[in-house]
C-alpha cells in the first residue's frame, strides 16, 4: 500500500495494494501490521456503514467532542465521494482550514483522519456506499456539527443545493461551534 499526507498534518491518503485477475481483485483493506507500521496505531471499535439513496447526499460536517473524539478511516464500497475535513485543533497552523479528497469504489483510497478533525461528505453517485472505522464508540452526548457551507471555511463542494438531514441543515456555524 501507499501512503501520502496531505497538507492537514496528520490526514493521509491511503492507496491499497490491488491483486487483480480474471475473478476480479483482492485487497487487504485493513491490516493492524501494515496500517501500525505507518504510524496508524489506533484501536478501532467500531465499523460504521451509509448507504446514501441521492447524488448530492451532504452529511457533515461532525466531530465528538473530547474525551469522546474519534479518528476514522474512511473508504467507498459502492459509488463515489467528495470528503471533507476540517482541521479543528486550535493549536494547529491549519486550523479553521480544510481539504477534499475524491474516493470511490473505483479508486479505491481510502482517508485517515486523526482525532480533531471535523469529516463530511457529499456523493457523486446515487446509492453510494461509504464505510469506516472509528476508533471511539459512538456518544450521542458528545456528537457536534458544524454548517456545511458556513461562508468563514468556504468549502468548494461539488453541489450547491445537497441533500441533507434536518440535523446536519441546522447546525452552528464555525466561530460558534463547541470545539
Ligand atoms: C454515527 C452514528 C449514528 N447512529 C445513529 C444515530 C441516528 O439515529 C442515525 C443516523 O445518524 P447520523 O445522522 O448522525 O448519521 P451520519 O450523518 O451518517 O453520521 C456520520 O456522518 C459522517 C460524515 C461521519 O463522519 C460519521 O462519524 C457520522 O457522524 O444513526 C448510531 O447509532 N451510531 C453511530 O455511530
Amino acid at each position: 500500500m501507499s501512503i501520502h499526507s496531505s497538507r492537514l498534518e496528520g490526514i493521509l491518503l491511503i492507496e491499497p495494494k490491488l491483486f487483480k485477475d480474471e475473478r476480479g481483485f483482492f485487497m487487504e483493506a485493513y491490516n493492524k501490521r501494515l496500517f501500525h507500521l505507518h504510524g496508524i496505531t489506533e484501536d478501532f471499535v467500531q465499523d460504521n456503514h451509509s448507504l446514501s439513496k441521492q447524488i448530492g447526499t451532504l452529511r457533515g460536517l461532525h466531530y465528538q467532542l473530547p474525551p469522546k473524539a474519534q479518528a476514522k478511516l474512511i473508504r467507498v464500497t459502492k459509488g463515489a465521494i467528495y470528503d471533507v475535513v476540517v482541521d479543528l485543533r486550535q493549536d494547529s497552523p491549519t486550523f479553521g482550514k480544510w481539504e477534499g479528497f475524491m474516493l470511490s469504489a473505483e479508486n479505491k483510497k481510502q482517508l485517515f483522519i486523526p482525532k480533531g478533525f471535523a469529516h463530511g461528505f457529499c456523493t457523486l453517485m446515487k446509492d453510494t456506499e461509504v464505510q469506516y472505522k472509528v476508533d471511539e464508540f459512538y456518544s450521542p452526548e458528545h456528537d457536534r456539527g458544524i454548517r456545511w457551507n458556513d461562508p468563514h471555511l468556504a468549502i468548494d463542494w461539488p453541489v450547491s443545493v445537497p441533500f441533507l438531514s434536518s440535523k446536519d441543515a441546522a447546525h452552528p456555524f464555525f466561530t460558534e461551534a463547541e470545539l
